[in-house]
């Protein structure tokens, strides 16, 4: 291990965040019924132009009005290349009551960007006297960002989650595409006359997983387009869970049941993960590294990665 201790990002269940259009106000009572951990409320590429004041005073009204219970409330600002986003902080901090957790900025592409609205943030607070410090997310959807993704993780103490938005990264980055996240028809190795298809998000998304970690913020994942496609889905947030990340959006309700069950850890894989450490803790006593568990090799680093399906499972069990 290195000499800089990996920090811990915060304990909050983050296993499914639920979008809506802040233009939508039938949405947002389910929103708040639902079981998805946290809730972000669209100011952004959901809502139309000419209806983004009109949004921004719906939303704030539900921030005040609607009861949220112990989700992560979070609104998604417009970006910083537009003549929006100002106006959204402000409206937020100084319009909006203490029960807003999160600001989510999208289309970072350098650490000066969430610099920039930690700043606003900053001086509204001090200004308004809030007593409950806002949050960041930030999402990582542009070629710059993810050339950034580093900085941008150590941006701001305020910074608590980071996800990757598949559509705007695939525009961005020129790919040739359309379908937002999943697997993509052309991305394939032949062997044999058999295509064998890739992962065209799996680089980006481990890039996330390290800037994150490193820096103690939540590695997310972020839409799927396809909501009648739930085995697609499922696959999308099995491969996402295995490289680290703790969860995924859903863009429709019926995503949410789905995330919940990725990326809640299965009962047998905490009675597993419990035997190693029961195992690892004998080893110890007899004065051993290592053991053997199930015919393979656990040692001390078994212990970690079996503290983290642990720590994943209380977290959630509250
Ligand atoms: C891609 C980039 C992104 O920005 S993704 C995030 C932004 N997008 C959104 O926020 C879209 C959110 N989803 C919706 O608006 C809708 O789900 C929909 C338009 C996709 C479909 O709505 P529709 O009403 O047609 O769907 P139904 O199947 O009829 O709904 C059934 C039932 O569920 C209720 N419902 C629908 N959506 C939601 C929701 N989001 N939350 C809660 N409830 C919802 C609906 O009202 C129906 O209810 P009922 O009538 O049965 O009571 C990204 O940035 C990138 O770059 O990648
Ligand atoms: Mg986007």
């Amino acid at each position: 291990m290195s000499f800089r201790i990996q920090p811990q990002p915060v304990a909050r269940p983050n296993r499914c965040q639920l979008f809506g259009p802040g233009s939508n106000t039938k949405l947002f009572q389910k929103m708040a019924d639902s079981a998805a951990d946290v809730i972000n409320l669209d100011l952004e590429d959901s809502v139309a132009p000419d209806d983004k004041p009109q949004a921004r005073a719906n939303v704030i009204q539900a921030i005040g009005d609607i009861d949220w219970g112990s989700k992560t409330l979070s609104v998604r600002i417009n970006g910083l290349d537009t003549p929006y986003w100002y106006r959204d902080v402000v409206d937020l901090l100084e319009q909006s009551g203490d029960r807003l957790d999160q600001i989510m900025i999208p289309k970072v592409g350098c650490a000066a960007d969430v610099y920039a609205v930690d700043a606003l943030v900053t001086a509204i607070e001090a200004a308004r006297g809030r007593d409950r410090k806002i949050s960041f997310e930030v999402i990582i959807e542009s070629a710059a960002g993810l050339s950034h993704v580093e900085e941008i993780a150590a941006a701001s103490t305020r910074l608590q989650a980071m996800s990757l938005g598949a559509a705007d990264f695939a525009a961005s980055m020129g790919m040739q595409t359309t379908g937002i996240g999943g697997t993509q028809e052309n991305y394939y190795m032949l062997h044999d006359e058999t295509r064998h298809f890739s992962d065209p998000w799996h680089w980006a998304q481990t890039a996330i997983v390290a800037a994150c970690r490193t820096h103690g913020v939540l590695p997310v994942d972020g839409p799927f387009g396809d909501f009648s496609d739930d085995d697609g889905y499922r696959a999308q947030a099995r491969r996402s869970a295995t490289l680290g990340m703790v969860g995924k959006w859903a863009i429709h309700p019926k995503q949410i049941a789905l995330a919940n069950e990725v990326f809640t850890p299965s009962d047998e894989a905490v009675a597993e993960a419990r035997e190693i450490l029961a195992a690892m803790e004998a080893a110890k006593k007899s004065g051993s590294g290592a053991t053997v568990y199930k015919g393979r090799l656990v040692d001390i680093a078994s212990i970690k990665q079996a503290e983290v399906i642990v720590r994943q499972s209380e977290m959630i069990a509250g």
